[in-house]
């Protein structure tokens, strides 16, 4: 939500948006019902241990990572298994109490916030990696299971798991954002990875998206339950098992880095890069305000330029061909200062100014914290968006650097925010809101991977049109007919 002061702001200015943000920010539609009787029954299901109305607990619980403004749960409860999971969904069910499920808070849309207070569900205790194909290239984990640590896992199996959003999320809580990031290009998103999810609806009841113990590459079985759920931000249900799948570690990685004088060329280069088919593992783009950023925060001295970071995975045998044809593209339009690394730790100096984006950003405006926009669009319009979207940043003065996931056509600016600074915030929350207009004018979407959240419920509309979501609410009213899942996220 935004700050008491930003809506005072907004009321006192003129702003069109007022409107628009009272409709989106009102007041709680139902009052949550916890009460001590309602405490006690949630502690006779998982223990004392595992009930905390403290002030510290709930505060840690009612945000994400993003810009939006806390929202306390009542309570908060750490499930430590499914049958914990099932009976507090029924008894928040039977009792219409908010219902909010908790992966590890690395969201960006104020997913996990809670609008109605009511109950929040941490999931992190069911950490176990239930079991790993490696002839299969899949694995299966209980939510409580982060990515970086499912890799260590993974190490001496020889596979890994790619989708990489930059936080150590939680890979159910990827599940449920649709999440992707800078490996993408090569290995698809959440959608692309996830093959089974067991789910625990609102009533308690248990299902498992393509059937138990199911784990195809493929299936035409009816609906596609499994990308219901993944995207779905915990609206229609909890998810505590997700099989997803595996890559074999390629055998050698390129790591490389060069620099243009316009967006346009740099894109060309990327999207000839794609025409030649050769199977790029990260296509980033930052632009001169981000390499900027980084100079100042890291003390280096990269070129202050548009800039491409690109990485290379395969077999040794034919890799160096693939680099050299992109190094030929890269000539053709005008790139220049190629560096390229083949160890892991040169690997990681080079990528350090993607790496360290979002610090080496707040780092310019003290006191600051990002707030992060996230469109995308179909690769053809993305030079035109981009060059929009710095004009839109020049004109209000605000300092915004850009990086995207440049070969998924999806970017985002990164502003430093003062949020005691209204007047930036406003600038910066409208700039947001009209890079989504423009993305969604170009074709594309207001999300490509951050979600929805509380954040984008107008632009949702927008983008599918009021019949588009009227069917999401139905399906909502199917799985959640009392509508405590989640409530006042992706759709009011
Ligand atoms: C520095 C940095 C950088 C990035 C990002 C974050 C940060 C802090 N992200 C965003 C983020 O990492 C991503 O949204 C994760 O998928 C969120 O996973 P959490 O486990 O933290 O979910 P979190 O706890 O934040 O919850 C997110 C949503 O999912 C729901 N949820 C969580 N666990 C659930 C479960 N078990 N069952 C049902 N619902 C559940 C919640 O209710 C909420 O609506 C991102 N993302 C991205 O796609 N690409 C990127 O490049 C980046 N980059
Ligand atoms: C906006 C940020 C956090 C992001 O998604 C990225 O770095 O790719
Ligand atoms: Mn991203």
């Amino acid at each position: 939500m935004f700050s008491r002061q930003v809506k005072q702001f907004l009321k006192r200015s003129s702003s069109t948006l007022w409107p628009y943000l009272q409709r989106n920010y009102g007041a709680p539609s139902r009052q949550a019902k916890v009460t001590n009787d309602f405490v006690s029954s949630l502690k006779s299901i998982v223990g004392d241990k595992n009930v905390s109305t403290a002030d510290a607990v709930r505060e840690q619980h009612g945000h994400d990572e993003s810009h939006h403004e806390i929202g306390l749960p009542d309570v908060v409860v750490f499930a430590e298994s499914v049958q914990h999971v099932s009976e507090v969904s029924k008894l928040c069910n039977d009792n219409v109490v908010s219902l909010i499920p908790f992966g590890s808070g690395t969201g960006l849309e104020g997913g996990v916030n809670a609008l109605e207070g009511g109950v929040c569900l941490d999931v992190t205790k069911m950490d176990e990696i239930i079991e790993v194909n490696a002839e299969d290239f899949d694995c299966t984990v209980r939510p409580g299971v982060m990515r970086i640590g499912l890799n260590n896992y993974l190490r001496d199996t020889g596979l890994f798991f790619p989708i990489d959003p930059g936080a150590d999320a939680s890979v159910c809580g990827m599940c449920a954002t649709s999440a992707s990031g800078t490996n993408a290009v090569r290995y698809g998103t959440m959608r692309e990875n996830v093959l089974n999810l067991e789910v625990v609806l609102p009533d308690g009841r248990v299902i498992d998206t393509a059937g138990k113990g199911r784990r195809t590459k493929k299936t035409s079985a009816g609906y596609n339950l499994t990308n219901l759920f993944v995207g779905s931000e915990g609206t229609l249900g909890t998810i505590t098992k997700a099989t997803v799948r595996l890559y074999g570690v390629p055998e050698k990685t390129i790591s490389a880095v060069c620099h243009f004088n316009s967006v346009q060329e740099a894109v060309d280069t990327v999207v000839q890069v794609l025409q030649c088919g050769i199977p790029m593992a990260k296509l980033e783009f930052l632009d001169d305000v981000a390499i900027e950023a980084f100079n100042k925060f890291s003390k280096f001295d990269m070129t202050v330029a548009q800039s491409l970071f690109l990485e290379f995975h395969g077999p040794a045998l034919g890799l160096e061909d693939q680099f050299n044809t992109v190094k030929e593209l890269i000539d053709m339009n005008n790139g220049f200062g190629l560096k390229t690394a083949i160890e892991a730790d040169e690997r990681n100096k080079l990528w350090k100014a993607r790496h360290e984006m979002v610090w080496a950003c707040c780092s310019l405006i003290p006191g600051s914290k990002p707030y992060s926009t996230d469109v995308c669009v179909p690769i053809s319009h993305l030079p035109d968006v981009i060059v929009k979207t710095k004009e839109m940043i020049k004109e209000a003065n605000v300092i915004g650097p850009i990086v995207g996931h440049v070969g998924d056509g999806n970017f985002h600016v990164f502003f430093p925010v003062d949020h005691a600074d209204t007047e930036t915030f406003k600038k910066v929350y409208d700039i947001s809101h009209r890079m989504a207009l423009l993305a969604m004018d170009r074709n594309g979407t207001c999300t490509g991977e951050h979600g929805i959240g509380m954040g984008k419920r107008d632009l949702l509309i927008r983008e599918l049109g009021e019949e588009g979501v009227e069917a999401m609410r139905q399906v909502k009213k199917t799985f959640d007919p009392n509508g405590i899942m989640n409530p006042g996220k992706v759709f009011c």
